[in-house]
């Protein structure tokens, strides 16, 4: 594998090759998109009527190599609307650039997606914030950004979107606030939270000083995900709603004997998937009724 940052670009039309290659063998329209953060691949097992395509066998996908992460972009039904789940996401710490971490984003627009739903694992830095908790992402510190990173980095494709799109509305209030009332129906009210995400290109955990820091920043949750995607997202005019599942806690005393690890991350994962997937669901069958299919 070639970990450069300066590997050829995707064109527009290697993308659409790839939306084509789908498109051919799916025969519904997926609407909304759904990416499975670490060990939250269950969210796309629920799916009903699936049509399952390994990354290895659709051309030009990147593959996954992280445990938790199935390496699938799955089609089917979630409460009865019609979605693309990918099982599995990509990391700038794998090797890849954030060009190509974010493509399957624009598979899926090319496919006719116009809502995303971005979901991850998260430490919580947030005082309040408890493992098991599902922060509502409101806004993100592009942290990779301030290092010069970004997945829009390169020629501009005009035919996804502007050279210079604004993020200041990244992600949807209204969702955020429908969210909120689905969560807390599902009997969530305590565990749910609106916060502000931070991506780190991983994939080491953070030291003491970064986390202090990252809290005087602002960051509510850190991870190594969603950022370049909703970026990405938003630059081609997708709607998106994010949330984190706090996994784990940020150590951010020297004296503490605790250190954070992949299997409490995914063990905190699997202790949430029934209720995510109930989470979700909810939320698919509100974007689907409420905005996919008004006149
Ligand atoms: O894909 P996400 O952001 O959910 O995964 C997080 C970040 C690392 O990939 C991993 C660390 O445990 O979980
Ligand atoms: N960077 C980062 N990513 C995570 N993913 C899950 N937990 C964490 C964390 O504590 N830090």
């Amino acid at each position: 594998m070639n970990f450069s940052a300066n590997q050829e670009l995707y064109t527009y039309e290697m993308i659409e090759q790839t939306a084509d290659f789908l498109k051919l063998r799916v025969h519904f329209q997926p609407k909304i998109g759904i990416i499975c953060g670490s060990g939250l691949g269950s969210l796309a097992q629920d799916l009903k009527d699936r049509i399952e395509f390994p990354y290895s066998t659709i051309p030009n996908f990147p593959v996954s190599t992280v445990e938790g992460h199935a390496g699938k972009l799955i089609f089917g039904f979630l409460s009865k609307v019609p979605v693309v789940c990918m099982q599995g996401r990509f990391h700038f710490y794998e090797g890849y650039p954030l060009w190509k971490c974010a493509m399957p984003v624009r598979v899926m627009k090319l496919m006719g997606v116009s809502h995303l739903i971005a979901t991850n694992a998260a430490g919580g830095l947030h005082k309040n914030y408890k493992v098991g908790d599902i922060m509502l992402v409101k806004d993100h510190i592009n942290m990779m950004g301030f290092a010069g990173n970004n997945p829009l980095q390169g020629p501009n494709e005009d035919r996804f979107g502007p050279r210079f799109p604004p993020m200041n509305k990244a992600y949807d209030k209204e969702l955020i606030k429908k969210s909120i009332e689905i969560g807390e129906n599902l009997g969530l009210k305590d565990n749910l939270h609106t916060g502000v995400y931070t991506c780190l290109g991983g994939p080491n955990f953070e030291t003491v000083a970064e986390l202090r820091a990252l809290k005087m920043l602002g960051c509510d949750a850190v991870g190594m995900s969603t950022v370049h995607e909703v970026i990405t997202a938003r630059h081609c005019d997708m709607h998106v709603l994010a949330f984190s599942l706090i996994t784990n806690e940020c150590i951010l005393e020297y004296d503490s004997q605790n250190e954070p690890n992949h299997e409490e991350v995914m063990d905190a994962a699997k202790m949430r998937q029934d209720t995510l997937i109930k989470f979700v669901g909810k939320i698919v069958d509100y974007i689907y009724k409420e905005r996919c299919c008004r006149p």
